[in-house]
């Protein structure tokens, strides 16, 4: 008999299934079932004779708790990236479904789209290519706006966990001071990584770069406010590549038009995409606004996509052959 396998990603089956191609003489036959834009009922019906299903990477399909009561004979749901807020992983645990993200596939991506967009922010990267193509030539003006070295200033990190530290670990040839708040004060990678902890406040008052790391929870939602924007230096740039959710957009974009902040990179939107009344969209269309927006790519370029992709078949596999998964974020096993 062939596993079944329910894919809520818009993918065609044909091609997730034929990512299992190399692994089918150890598992056997499998067949893939994409419910993608099924109306429930279907979704539920797909649900209950599935053996895996692989999450949505849009995140645009939520699995929600009807959803896991569903999975009678589900081993193990596979999300394709690092954050699953848009899975009820608690309502799962309930119904004895282990729910598996990427497991870091993507970190060092995440860290290294957070320091390209801290430099150009520092530098404003994207008014002088404007101009210059322009043809403008703003060398002097750049000066009189304010752009900055990376060297001696303070980095703030929010949460530091797997991205938090991959940013830590490559700011240190930056010779930058770096600062972190968690919910978890970490002496081990304090003195691994040469970071200092801080409160949320006091870190947001030293940072001249600060950079969110969190998941999306109860508690992080709407962590940054427009009190928190506030507590920010002028001249301090913030990045967030973490959930739209996290920050106030509202308060982001007077916060950048409004110079209380000297500009943000913001990755990820309450929804994707934003609408083009959205209210960073709108402020970035501003001139001088220091505002760079991206469609939720840093933890999704070639490379990290092939690692989650060979990461995430292969956790599906050890679980067709009996074995446990690995980087389960709801239950231990
Ligand atoms: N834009 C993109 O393409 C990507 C975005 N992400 C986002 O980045 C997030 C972080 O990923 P990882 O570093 O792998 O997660 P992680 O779980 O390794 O680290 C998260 C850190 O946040 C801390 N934290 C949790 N709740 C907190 C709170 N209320 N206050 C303070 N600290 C808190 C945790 O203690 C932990 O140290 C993901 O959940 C996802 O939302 C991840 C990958 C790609
Ligand atoms: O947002 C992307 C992820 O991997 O999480």
């Amino acid at each position: 008999m062939a596993f079944k396998i329910v894919s809520m990603s818009p993918l065609p089956p044909q091609f997730v299934e034929a990512l299992f191609d190399p692994y089918k003489k150890e598992v056997g036959d499998l067949r893939v079932v994409s419910v993608a834009g099924l109306p429930r009922e279907r979704v539920l019906e797909e649900l209950r004779d599935a053996d895996v299903v692989i999450g949505d990477y849009t995140f645009q399909m939520r699995i929600d708790a009807e959803m896991c009561a569903a999975m009678e004979r589900v081993r193990l749901v596979q999300q394709p990236s690092t954050g699953y807020d848009h899975i009820d992983v608690e309502a799962c645990a309930r119904h004895g479904v282990p729910v598996a993200n990427a497991g870091g596939a993507n970190a060092v991506s995440v860290a290294e789209y957070t320091i390209m967009a801290a430099l150009a922010l520092l530098k404003r990267l994207l008014y002088a290519h404007r101009e210059t193509v322009a043809g403008g030539w703003p060398q002097w003006r750049l000066m009189e706006m304010g752009t900055f070295d990376l060297q001696g200033k303070t980095w703030g990190i929010i949460g530091l966990g797997r991205i938090g530290r991959e940013v830590a670990k490559r700011l240190r040839p930056f010779e930058v001071r770096t600062v972190y708040f968690d919910k978890v004060r970490m002496e081990d990678a304090e003195r691994e990584l040469g970071v200092e902890y801080r409160s949320l406040s006091r870190l947001l008052r030293e940072s001249d770069v600060v950079s969110i790391h969190v998941p999306l929870t109860s508690e992080t939602r709407g962590m940054i406010g427009e009190g928190e924007l506030r507590m920010m230096k002028p001249t301090a740039v913030l990045i967030n590549p973490s959930r739209g959710e996290i920050v106030d957009e509202e308060a982001l974009a007077r916060a950048v038009r409004e110079r209380w902040i000297a500009g943000a990179a913001v990755d990820v939107y309450s929804r994707e995409p934003p609408p083009p009344d959205h209210p960073l969209i709108r402020a970035a269309g501003e001139a001088d606004v220091n505002l760079i927006l991206t469609p939720h790519i840093a933890g999704a370029n070639t490379d990290a996509r092939s690692r989650i992709i060979q990461f995430s078949i292969e956790n599906i596999v050890r679980v067709l052959k009996g074995g446990k998964p690995e980087a389960v974020v709801n239950m231990r096993l």
